[in-house]
C-alpha cells in the first residue's frame, strides 16, 4: 500500500493501523452514514461494485484513492465482495471507554470470510455454507467443517488419498489451514472454495483440545464420541480459534460436534461427482441440469440443504434405504395427505438459521415472531404425520417437539406482526406489562394533551393555522406563518426563523413534552429489557428447537421425493445386496424432465447375473451411449439416496462406490494433460474398486494415440472383469474392444440402434445386445458437412486399418489375454483346448474356502489327472 509523503490526519492513521492488523482483507472504514475503503481496497470496491472511485485530498500531490457506499447498503454490497473471493473487514465507531461518554473509535467489529456468513441476506437459502479447517497429522489428516448459521460441527480423521474427494463432497465455501503447505494450495486449488492460510500456532495440539473443552465446557471429548489426540481434533480446534476471530461475539449455538461415519455411506470421488453432474453441470457449472435440479421438490430452504447432503451421502445399508423407500412409498400413494404436509410446511420459516440467530443474540423480535409461526404449525403437522405405518414417518412424527411452552411465551409478549428495530417501541402487546402500559398511556395522554392545547391556543391568541412539530433539536414547538408574527404573545420563546414561518416553544409545551419524550423513552427502554429476558429464555431453547428442525428438514426431502415419484411417474426400485442392475425401461432423470414428454427412449439395463457384469456398449457418435451409461450409474444412487426412480421396474444392488469417468472436463486449469489426469482417474478406479462397485467408463484411452488407447482399455476391461469384478459399463469407439467377448465369460456387447435408410442415419437411441457393426464416424462426419473428397479419402485409409487388425476369418489379431501366473503355465501345460479339469479349477470358489478343504479339492484334482 503506497502511503502518502505528506503527514496524515489522525483518521487515516488509524486506518492504515487496522489494515496493518488485518492484511489481505478488505478494511470497511464506518465514517458517519457511510462505510469507505482507501488505497488498493478502494479499487477492488470500485471494479467488483461498480462504484465511482473518487479521492480524498484531491487537491493534494498525493491524493489517496477512496471509494464509499451507505451504510445501509452494506449487506448487498458485503455480498458481492465475499461472492467475488474477498474477504472484508467492518470497522466501526464504537465507545471509547478510556474517553468521555460520547467519545467513539474504529475498531473491527467482525471480520467476514466466505465460509463465515451468518446474516440470511449474505447466504444462498438452498445450499450449506461450510468452513472447512484441514490438519497434518502424523499418519492421517484432521478435517472438520461448520455450517456457522446453524451451528452444525463435524469432524473425522481421513487420508491424502481421500481428502479431495472428502473436501469435494463437503463443498466448503472456505478452506483453512496452517501457512505454507504449498502442496496442499496445490492438490485442492482447482476446488471452488476459498484457501485461507493461518499461522502454525492456530493448529497446536494441545491448544486446539484445549479450545475445544472450553468451549463446550467439559473435561473430556468423550461425550461427543470423539478420540482426544487425533488430528482431527487439531482441526476442529483451530477451526474454533477463526470463527471466534472472525465473529469476535459469542458464538454459544455451536453446541456439539459429530465425529462424521463414513462407513455406511456410498462413497463418490470428486471426478465421479462431476461426470455425473450430481449438483452443477460440468460444461456452465449450473445447478439447473444437474441431478440436484430433478431432485429438489422441497419447499423448504432446510429440505433443500439437507438433499444436497442426502446426495453427497448415498446410503448402503440395505435397512436405511428401504426405510425411506417405504416411507416415499406410503406418501406417494396419499397424494392429499403428501399435499397438506407440504402446503403446511412451505409456511415455516428457516427454523435452523432463526434459531443459530436467537441462540447467538442476533434475533430481531420478527424473528422470534416467525419462530411462534413455524412453532404454531406443528400440532397440525404432527397430527397428520401421525398414524403412518413407515417406521421412519413414526419417529420423525415422535420427534417433532412442539415447543408449546416456547410458542406460548413469545404469542403472550410479542405483537404479531412487530416492527422492523426496537427503537420504533409497539413490539410487546399491550395487556402483557401493566408498568409498560401505563408509560404509553402517559406518552399517549401527552400527545392529546399536546394536540388539544395547539387548538386552545390558536383560539386564544387568535392566530388561524397555528401547528405543532417535531425536532430533535427543540422537541415540540408551535409554528406561525410569518403574516401572524405580530399576534404572538410575549411568553412565547422563539427559536428558529424560516422564511415565512417562525417557530415557538411555551413553558407548558415544554412541560408535557417531559412527560411524552421520558413515558417514551423508558417505554421503549423496558420493551428492550423485557425483550432481551426472552430471547435469553427462548435461546436456552435452542437444543429442542434446532432437533425439530432437523425433522422438518428430513419430512421435507421424503415428501418432496413422494412428490416428484408421483408427479414424474417414478417406481420404487426393489433393493439387494447381490451385485445386480436389473432396471427395465429406464430413462435418464434429467434428460428425461427436459425433453419434451415421451421423446425419451426408454433403456433396459441388465448387468450381473445372470446377464454377466461387463457391458461393452459401442455405437456412432450422439447415438446415447453416455447417456446410458450415466443413466444406470444415476439411478442406482438415486435409489441409494431414498429416491424412487424412472423406470418401469427395478432390482438395484447396492454399491459400495460408485466410479464414473466420462469426457474430458477442465483438466488443463490443473496444469495437467488430459490424457494424465484421464490416467489418474482410471488408476484410482483399478486401486480402489470392489466387486460391491460399479464402474461406468467412457471412452478411456482415446486421449493418446489409437495403439496405445485400444491397449489400455483392452487390458484394464480385462482387470475390471477377472480380479476386481465389479460391475462395468465400457462405452468405447473401438471397435476392437468388441472382441473381447470372445475371452471374458462375464462380457457382452451391446449397442445404440441405427437404422440406416436410403444413405442416411435414424438414431433409435435404443440399446440392444450385440456389437455394433460399424462406427458411422465417417458417416457422421459426412452429414456434420465434411468434403466428399475427404470422407472418400478417410473410408480409403479405414478399410485398410480394418484389414491390419484382424485376421481372415474376421477374428482380432490382438493375443488372448494371460491370467494368474500359474494359470498361465497349466494353460500352457494343457494347450489352448478346452479341458474339464481346467472348467473345475475356473469354476472353484477359492476365496471362500478353509486351506484344508482347499488342499483336499487338490489332491481329487490330481487323481483325476493320473
Ligand atoms: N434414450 C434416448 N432418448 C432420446 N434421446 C437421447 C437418448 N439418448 C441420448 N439421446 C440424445 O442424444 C444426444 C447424444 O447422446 P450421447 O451424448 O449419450 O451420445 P454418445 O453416443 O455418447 O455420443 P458420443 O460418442 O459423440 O459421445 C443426447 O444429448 C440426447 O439429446
Amino acid at each position: 500500500m503506497a502511503k502518502t509523503g505528506k503527514k496524515l490526519t489522525p483518521m487515516m492513521e488509524r486506518y492504515l493501523e487496522v489494515k496493518h492488523q488485518n492484511p489481505g482483507t478488505l478494511l470497511l472504514f464506518r465514517m458517519g452514514d457511510f462505510y469507505e475503503l482507501f488505497y488498493e481496497d478502494a479499487e477492488i470496491a470500485a471494479r467488483i461494485l461498480g462504484i465511482t472511485l473518487t479521492s480524498r485530498d484531491k487537491n493534494s500531490s498525493n491524493p489517496i484513492p477512496m471509494a464509499g457506499f451507505p451504510h445501509h447498503s452494506l449487506d448487498s454490497y458485503l455480498y458481492k465482495l465475499i461472492h467475488a473471493g474477498y474477504r472484508a473487514a467492518i470497522c466501526d465507531q464504537v465507545e471509547d471507554p478510556k474517553k468521555a461518554k460520547g467519545m467513539v473509535k474504529r475498531e473491527v467489529t467482525r471480520v467476514i470470510t466466505p465460509g463465515t456468513l451468518t446474516d440470511d441476506a449474505l447466504l444462498d437459502p438452498h445450499e450449506n455454507n461450510f468452513l472447512a479447517s484441514i490438519y497434518f497429522g502424523k499418519s492421517d489428516i484432521g478435517l472438520a467443517w461448520l455450517e456457522l448459521s446453524t451451528g452444525r460441527f463435524l469432524t473425522s480423521n481421513t487420508t491424502a488419498e481421500h481428502l479431495v474427494d472428502e473436501l469435494a463432497r463437503i463443498h466448503p465455501a472456505e478452506c483453512i489451514f496452517a501457512e505454507g503447505n504449498t502442496a496442499l494450495q496445490n492438490a485442492i486449488g482447482h476446488l471452488e472454495t476459498m484457501l485461507s492460510e493461518r499461522p502454525s500456532w492456530t493448529f497446536a495440539e494441545e491448544e486446539c483440545e484445549k479450545l475445544l473443552l472450553t468451549h463446550f465446557g467439559t473435561k473430556t471429548l468423550e461425550g461427543f464420541n470423539l478420540e482426544q489426540g487425533t488430528p482431527a481434533i487439531t482441526a476442529a480446534g483451530a477451526l474454533l480459534e477463526y470463527v471466534q476471530e472472525t465473529q469476535r461475539s459469542a458464538i454459544p449455538h455451536i453446541n456439539q460436534i459429530e465425529p462424521y461415519e463414513r462407513g455406511d455411506r456410498l462413497l463418490i470421488d470428486e471426478a465421479t461427482r462431476r461426470s455425473l453432474e450430481l449438483t452443477r453441470t460440468i460444461r456452465e457449472g449450473k445447478r439447473e441440469g444437474s441431478l440436484i435440479s430433478v431432485l429438489d421438490e422441497t419447499v423448504t430452504s432446510m429440505g433443500a440443504r439437507l438433499l444436497n447432503d442426502w446426495i453427497a451421502n448415498p446410503l448402503t445399508s440395505l435397512d436405511e434405504i428401504q426405510k425411506r423407500h417405504d416411507s416415499v412409498e406410503e406418501i406417494s400413494q396419499n397424494p392429499v395427505l403428501c399435499n397438506d404436509v407440504r402446503e403446511q410446511l412451505s409456511k415455516t420459516y428457516d427454523l435452523q438459521r432463526l434459531t443459530a440467530r436467537i441462540a447467538t443474540g442476533r434475533a430481531s423480535a420478527r424473528d422470534l415472531s416467525f419462530l411462534a409461526q413455524t412453532l404454531a404449525l406443528l400440532p397440525k403437522l404432527k397430527a397428520k404425520l401421525s398414524g403412518r405405518k413407515a417406521e421412519l414417518l413414526q419417529s420423525l412424527e415422535a420427534g417433532i417437539d412442539l415447543c408449546a411452552e416456547v410458542r406460548n411465551e413469545i404469542e403472550t409478549m410479542i405483537v404479531e406482526d412487530p416492527p422492523l428495530t426496537l427503537n420504533e417501541g409497539g413490539v410487546i402487546r399491550s395487556g402483557f406489562s401493566d408498568e409498560l402500559d401505563e408509560l404509553r398511556s402517559l406518552s399517549k395522554g401527552g400527545k392529546e394533551w399536546i394536540a388539544s392545547y395547539r387548538n386552545e391556543e390558536s383560539e386564544r391568541v387568535g392566530i388561524p393555522h397555528l401547528k405543532v412539530g417535531y425536532n430533535k433539536v427543540f422537541g415540540y414547538y408551535l409554528e406561525v406563518s410569518a403574516a401572524h408574527a405580530d399576534k404572538v404573545p410575549e411568553h412565547y420563546i422563539r427559536k428558529q426563523t424560516l422564511k415565512n414561518q417562525e417557530r415557538y416553544i411555551t413553558p407548558e409545551l415544554k412541560e408535557y413534552e417531559e412527560k411524552v419524550l421520558k413515558a417514551e423513552e423508558r417505554a421503549i427502554e423496558l420493551e428492550q429489557t423485557m425483550f432481551d429476558t426472552l430471547r435469553e429464555k427462548v435461546a436456552k431453547e435452542a437444543t429442542r428447537t434446532q432437533r425439530t428442525a432437523e425433522v422438518l428438514a428430513q419430512i421435507d426431502v421424503l415428501f418432496g421425493l413422494a412428490h416428484l415419484a408421483t408427479h414424474a411417474g417414478y417406481t420404487r426400485p426393489e433393493m439387494t445386496t447381490d451385485p445386480v442392475l436389473d432396471i427395465r425401461e429406464s430413462r435418464h432423470p434429467v434428460l428425461d424432465r427436459l425433453q419434451p414428454s415421451g421423446e425419451f427412449v426408454p433403456n433396459d439395463v441388465l448387468l450381473g447375473e445372470p446377464y454377466g457384469r461387463v457391458q461393452i456398449i459401442t455405437g456412432p457418435n450422439m447415438a446415447g451411449k453416455s447417456t446410458y451409461i450415466r443413466q444406470a450409474a444415476l439411478l442406482t444412487l438415486m435409489a441409494q439416496i431414498g429416491s424412487f426412480i424412472p423406470a418401469s421396474e427395478a432390482r438395484i444392488g447396492i454399491a459400495d462406490r460408485i466410479f464414473a469417468r466420462v469426457g474430458a472436463s477442465d483438466e488443463l486449469s490443473k496444469g495437467q494433460s488430459t490424457f494424465m489426469v484421464e490416467m489418474t482417474e482410471a488408476a484410482r478406479i483399478l486401486n480402489s474398486a470392489s466387486d460391491r462397485s460399479l464402474v461406468i467408463l467412457d471412452e478411456i484411452g482415446r486421449g493418446t494415440s489409437t495403439y496405445d488407447g485400444i491397449s489400455l482399455a483392452w487390458s484394464m476391461t480385462e482387470f475390471l472383469h477377472d480380479q476386481i469384478k465389479a460391475r462395468t459399463l465400457f462405452a468405447t469407439h473401438y471397435h476392437e474392444l468388441t472382441e473381447l467377448t470372445q475371452t471374458l465369460k462375464q462380457a457382452s456387447n451391446w449397442n445404440v440402434a441405427v437404422h440406416e435408410q436410403d444413405g442416411e442415419i435414424v438414431f433409435l437411441h435404443k440399446i440392444v445386445e450385440g456389437s455394433a457393426n460399424k462406427s458411422y464416424g465417417i458417416h457422421v462426419a459426412r452429414l456434420a458437412g465434411i468434403p466428399d473428397q475427404v470422407i472418400q479419402r478417410a473410408n480409403q485409409i479405414l478399410a485398410t486399418l480394418e484389414k491390419d487388425h484382424f485376421d481372415d476369418s474376421g477374428q482380432t489379431t490382438i493375443p488372448p489375454r494371460k491370467q494368474k501366473k500359474s494359470m498361465h503355465q497349466q494353460l500352457s501345460l494343457f494347450g489352448n483346448a478346452p479341458h474339464p479339469v481346467l472348467d473345475e479349477i475356473r469354476d472353484l470358489n477359492v476365496d471362500e474356502m478353509t486351506p484344508l478343504a482347499a488342499l483336499e479339492e487338490l489332491y481329487r484334482i490330481r487323481e483325476q489327472l493320473n
